[in-house]
C-alpha cells in the first residue's frame, strides 16, 4: 500500500480545449520523497498535466489535492505559496538580467518585509535580504554556476540557462518541484550533469520532485516512480522496471523514439 496521505493528489482530472481532449480522468498520486516521473508520446497531455497542478490550467473535471487540501481553486501564485514550484519547457528566464538577478526573483515572494511594516522596516529588510543572499548563494554552489554569477542570463548556453532555471525554481524553496523536460536540447554531459542536480535535490536537499522527461534513459535511471499518458489517458503507472516491460507502453512508443532523434539533432 502507498503511504497514507499522499503529499500531492490528483484525482479524475480531465481537461478540455474546445473540441480537443488534453486529460481524460487521470489520477494519480506523488509521496513525500519521490522522484516522480510523467512520460508519454508528443501531445500525450504530460505539459497540460502539470499546468493542473501547477495552476496554470483549470481541469474541466476532477480535483488536485496539496498536503490533504483541495487546491483546484487556488491561482498558480496561492500555489507557489504554500509550496508548488515549477520550471518551464521553453525557458522563462529575464534574458538582459543577471543570474543572480534572475534567481533572487524566485525569492521575491518570499520578502516579508515591505513599507508597510513600518518602523522595522530598515533592520527587518537587512536580516531578511542577508538571508536571502545566504539561501541563494547556497543554491548557486549547489548548482555550481558560481563562475557565471554576474554574467547576463541571455547571454548562457542553453544547458546553462536550464540551470540556472533551476536554480529560480529552488530559490522559492517548493516542497515539491515540476519540471518540464529539463534536459531537453542539452548535450550529453549536461543531460549527467542535470540528472545528478535532480537526484541530489531530491536525495540530499530532500526535495519531492515530478520530471516530464523525454530521455528514457535518464527517467528510468532515477525515478522511482513513472506513470505514462498516451491520448490524455493514464496508460501505465509503476517502477521503471515494470514500466519497461509493459507491453502498451511500447506500443504508445513506438515511433517517439524517432521524433526524438529529430529533435535532438535540430538543436544540436
Ligand atoms: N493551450 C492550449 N490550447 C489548445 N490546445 C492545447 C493547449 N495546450 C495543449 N493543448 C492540446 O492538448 C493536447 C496535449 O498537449 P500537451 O502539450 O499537454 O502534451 P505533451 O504531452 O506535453 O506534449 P509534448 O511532449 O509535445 O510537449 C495536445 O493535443 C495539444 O495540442
Amino acid at each position: 500500500m502507498n503511504s497514507p496521505s499522499p503529499l500531492l493528489e490528483v484525482r479524475d482530472v480531465s481537461l478540455g480545449f474546445g473540441g480537443v481532449r488534453a486529460l481524460t480522468e487521470v489520477n494519480f498520486h506523488v509521496n513525500q520523497g519521490e522522484l516522480f516521473s510523467i512520460i508519454g508520446p508528443n501531445g500525450a497531455g504530460k505539459t497540460s498535466m502539470l499546468n493542473c497542478v501547477s495552476g496554470r490550467y483549470k481541469p474541466t473535471a476532477g480535483r488536485v489535492f496539496f498536503e490533504g487540501r483541495d487546491v483546484t481553486a487556488m491561482t498558480p501564485n496561492q500555489r507557489a505559496t504554500i509550496g508548488i514550484g515549477r520550471t518551464f519547457q521553453n525557458l522563462a528566464l529575464f534574458g538582459h538580467m543577471s543570474v543572480l538577478d534572475n534567481i533572487m526573483v524566485g525569492r521575491h515572494h518570499l520578502l516579508k518585509n515591505n513599507f508597510a511594516t513600518g518602523g522595522l522596516y530598515w533592520l527587518g529588510a537587512q536580516k531578511e535580504e542577508l538571508a536571502h543572499r545566504r539561501k541563494v548563494e547556497d543554491i548557486i554552489d549547489f548548482l555550481e554556476i558560481t563562475h557565471i554569477r554576474k554574467s547576463t542570463a541571455g547571454t548562457l548556453s542553453y544547458g546553462l540557462r536550464k540551470r540556472v532555471e533551476l536554480a529560480r525554481a529552488m530559490a522559492v524553496e517548493p516542497k515539491i518541484i515540476l519540471l518540464d523536460e529539463p534536459m531537453a536540447g542539452m548535450n550529453l554531459e549536461e543531460k549527467e550533469d542535470m540528472a545528478r542536480y535532480i537526484v541530489d535535490l531530491n536525495e540530499e536537499w530532500g526535495m519531492t520532485v515530478v520530471m516530464i522527461e523525454h530521455d528514457m534513459g535518464v527517467v528510468m535511471d532515477i525515478s522511482h516512480r513513472v506513470i505514462v499518458l498516451e491520448f490524455g489517458r493514464k496508460i501505465a503507472d509503476g517502477l521503471p522496471d515494470d514500466i519497461m516491460s509493459n507491453e502498451r507502453v511500447k506500443v504508445a512508443y513506438l515511433g517517439v523514439e524517432d521524433d526524438d532523434d529529430k529533435a535532438a539533432e535540430a538543436v544540436a
